[in-house]
């Protein structure tokens, strides 16, 4: 049986998970003197799993690498230095690093890039998620995912498309560009909207999550497929089968 550590283990997530691991195989390493000792919790366990806040990241990395284990990143708010972090862990140890470990947003992100492509630039892109009132960051992990699909679909990257502070009189909407809007509020699990706008019609595509059970199943799932994975930087689409 593959033995998981779980870096926020006594978060929202870090429950989910530790309630979906038994029904899959798999076991939750170390006990409770282990918690707050990100070595003792990497040297456990066979594979690893983060959700807990970006500031943790680096000792959360550092400790997997010392321990040689795989590690599944579901933390959200990661900024460039994250990534620079991952991409030097990822040359010694097998690394998977996504915003949402669903099945619905894995086929969501290949619908909204086929249709950006297809739909082309006179319908408006804009993306709305709305979470729980104690998210920490915004965008949510998702829209910025979802955003960068709809972007690759444009044939532009996000950064050169993003709009996410609309406030005031700020004119009529640039061509070209992509809205993202958060909202935020009550115990709302995580709900992601794609709208595709032009002169007279509208296409929108919705994902709702109803329980963190199924992103815990999906992290377990990608746990499970990177333990004895090679060093590298490992993809969601990779678990889920391209
Ligand atoms: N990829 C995905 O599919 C999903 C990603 N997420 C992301 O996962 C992360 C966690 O979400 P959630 O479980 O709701 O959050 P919670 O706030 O419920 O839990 C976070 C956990 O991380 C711990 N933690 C926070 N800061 C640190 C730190 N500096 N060092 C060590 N541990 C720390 C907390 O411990 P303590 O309380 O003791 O500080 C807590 O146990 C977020 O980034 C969220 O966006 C969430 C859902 C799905
Ligand atoms: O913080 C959350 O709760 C969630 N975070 C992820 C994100 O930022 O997209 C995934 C999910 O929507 C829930």
């Amino acid at each position: 049986m593959t033995s998981i550590g779980i870096y926020g283990s006594l978060g929202r997530m870090g429950q989910a998970i530790a309630a979906a691991a038994p029904g899959m195989s798999a076991r939750v390493a170390g006990g409770a003197d282990v918690k707050d000792d990100p070595l003792a919790i990497a040297a456990a366990a066979d594979v690893l799993i983060d959700f807990s806040a970006p500031q943790a990241l680096e000792a959360h990395l550092a400790a997997a690498r010392a321990a040689r284990k795989p590690i599944v990143i579901g933390t959200t708010g990661l900024l460039p230095q994250h990534h620079a972090l991952i991409d030097a862990a990822a040359r010694e140890i097998a690394v998977l690093q996504t915003g949402n470990t669903s099945l619905g947003i894995g086929l969501l992100q290949r619908l909204v890039r086929e249709a950006a492509a297809r739909l082309g630039p006179d319908w408006d892109i804009e993306i709305v998620e709305m979470h729980h009132r104690n998210k920490a960051d915004a965008p949510s992990g998702t829209a910025l995912m979802l955003g960068n699909a709809a972007a690759a679909g444009m044939g532009t990257t996000l950064a050169e498309a993003e709009v996410t502070d609309r406030a005031g009189t700020i004119g009529p909407r640039s061509s070209g560009t992509i809205g993202l809007a958060s909202l935020r509020g009550g115990s709302v699990v995580g709900d992601h909207s794609v709208v595709f706008a032009t002169n007279g019609e509208r296409i929108e595509l919705i994902h709702r999550a109803d329980d963190r059970a199924i992103f815990a199943r999906g992290a377990v799932k990608a746990a499970l497929w990177l333990a004895g994975k090679p060093a590298g930087r490992y993809t969601m689409d990779q678990v889920l089968g391209e």
